[in-house]
């Protein structure tokens, strides 16, 4: 673990994160299936919406399968994932014991839902209820698997600089720890490539002329995915809840 692997990790999740935003941007918003029973019982299942019902059932399965053995993936219904029937392996430990399990999925899931969503999908009801929300799913799980990919960064930080750290954690200064393990730099070059990422994988590639590559004057490209929506996602939320599970990571690094 370095902060270049630690990093390289993160700029291929941004592959997964733009193209599963450009697959659930397929679908409209499809209402009835987050809704409180907007549409008669669709999907209610205790007390559930469609769509979180579709996440725990599949988590259930995946936990079976042995995804979640993996330190770099976390559920979000932990509940719901009692025993795994894969082959077990045996993961390397790269993280602290006592700040292992710190995860934001909480707020993930609330802001997906409530302000990603809008954003992202039309207006509208196709019924391919299933499929949208099957296309959630995979967004959730990269974004979880990125923005909770800080416990790893910040044990990258804290051991290349365990004594300004170790300092800042016995104070409990969040403020000073959130200065300290800040690149505003490298956030910029992050902010502005998955722009770019989103140009270049959201548009329609065809047999006849040049690929497009979105600045001819003649045609106005129009990509699958908004590229500046792409950029909001990093800047307001992707980006300072990574920041948050860092702090809250180093604040239990020596426990
Ligand atoms: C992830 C890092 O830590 C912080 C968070 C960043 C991010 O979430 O992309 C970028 C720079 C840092 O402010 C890093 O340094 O690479």
């Amino acid at each position: 673990l370095s902060l270049d692997t630690v990093r390289d990790f993160l700029t291929r999740e941004e592959d997964a994160i733009v193209f599963s935003l450009i697959e659930r941007a397929r679908y409209p918003a499809n209402a009835p299936a987050y809704g409180p029973a907007a549409a008669g019982d669709l999907g209610r299942l205790h007390g559930a919406s469609f769509a979180e019902m579709f996440v725990r059932e599949s988590e259930a399965v995946q936990a079976k399968a042995g995804r979640y053995q993996s330190l770099q993936e976390i559920p979000f219904f932990p509940f719901r994932v009692p025993f795994t029937l894969a082959p077990p392996y045996n993961f390397t430990a790269e993280l602290h014991a006592a700040a292992a399990s710190v995860n934001v999925n909480g707020a993930i899931w609330s802001t997906y839902f409530s302000q990603l969503l809008p954003l992202l999908a039309k207006n509208g009801d196709d019924g391919n209820y299933a499929a949208t929300v099957a296309s959630d799913l995979v967004c959730l799980q990269a974004l979880s698997r990125r923005i909770n990919y800080g416990r790893y960064v910040a044990e990258v930080k804290f051991i290349g600089d365990q004594q300004n750290y170790t300092t800042l954690i016995r104070k409990k200064d969040k403020d000073a720890l959130m200065k300290l393990l800040t690149s505003e730099a490298q956030e910029d070059v992050v902010k502005r490539r998955v722009q770019k990422k989103a140009m270049v994988f959201g548009q329609n590639v065809t047999l006849d002329g040049p690929v497009e590559t979105g600045n001819s004057n003649s045609s106005q490209t129009s990509f699958k995915v908004d590229p500046s929506l792409v950029y909001k996602l990093y800047d307001k939320w992707v980006i300072p809840l990574t920041k948050q599970v860092e702090v809250e990571y180093l604040l239990h690094r020596l426990d």
